[in-house]
């Protein structure tokens, strides 16, 4: 589904922080990307999700060569990649309701045709009862499950995580990772950054580990 080979990105004129990275995300997977801090999972990510190019080696997406994805085409792509961003990054002045439709209002669709679809994704994120409240308002937890929520509303065919459980306690990190993994026996991939080994060594699932640039993955 997403193949990197020998995929290297620098920032600028600085030092290579991805070196000879080389892997295949099949469709239904579920793996984790650890590493230390300032290792480059976020760039990972970053390439994964198009928003960065690397600066050498190939990367495929879909099927697509990445460096001949042209930028017209790449919101389309998108749509199959989910994102959930480490700050969550929900528009605090729209309802938990507004921001997981807001991708599909976006994209100027009725919201008669997709009313029913996101009440039925928030109930699923355990989230039916609090639709209508702000963000603001809304728990470290909740606001975690809006994110994925919003993340999901596309029907994406891989969900990327970034340090999805970074501002939670202990077992609120565990309902979202069971969360994560009804997710993925549902059909969709799912791709958790952290370096939380807590949370790691609940789950019996391959192991992509940055360090020095360079990845090694452990089955
Ligand atoms: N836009 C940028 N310009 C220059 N250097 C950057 C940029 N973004 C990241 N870096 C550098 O790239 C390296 C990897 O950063 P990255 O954020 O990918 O690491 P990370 O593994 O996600 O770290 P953390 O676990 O702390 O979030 C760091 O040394 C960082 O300073």
């Amino acid at each position: 589904m997403i193949r990197f080979e020998n995929v290297g990105h620098r920032y600028g004129m600085g030092p290579e922080i991805l070196r000879d990275v080389s892997f295949h995300l099949p469709e239904r997977s579920f793996q984790f990307l650890s590493g230390p801090s300032g290792a480059g999972k976020t760039t990972l990510l970053r390439l994964l999700f198009m928003s960065l190019k690397p600066t050498r080696g190939l990367i495929t997406i879909f099927g697509k060569d990445r460096s001949k994805i042209t930028r017209s085409e790449l919101p389309l792509m998108r749509r199959n990649i989910g994102v959930v961003f480490q700050d969550f990054r929900l528009l605090d002045h729209l309802t938990t309701y507004e921001n997981v439709a807001l991708p599909l209002r976006v994209r100027g669709r009725e919201e008669t045709s997709y009313r029913a679809d996101v009440i039925e994704l928030l109930k699923w994120v355990g989230l039916g009862e609090r639709m209508h409240v702000l963000p603001p308002i809304l728990s470290g937890g909740e606001k975690q499950r809006a994110a994925i929520a919003r993340a999901l509303i596309e029907q994406p065919r891989i969900l990327l995580a970034d340090e999805p459980t970074g501002n939670v306690d202990p077992q609120l990190a565990r309902r979202l990772l069971r969360l994560l993994i009804e997710l993925n026996r549902l059909g969709t991939a799912v791709l958790i950054a952290t370096h939380d080994l807590g949370l790691m060594d609940q789950v019996d699932a391959r192991r992509m580990v940055l360090s020095g640039g360079r990845l090694e993955i452990y089955d």
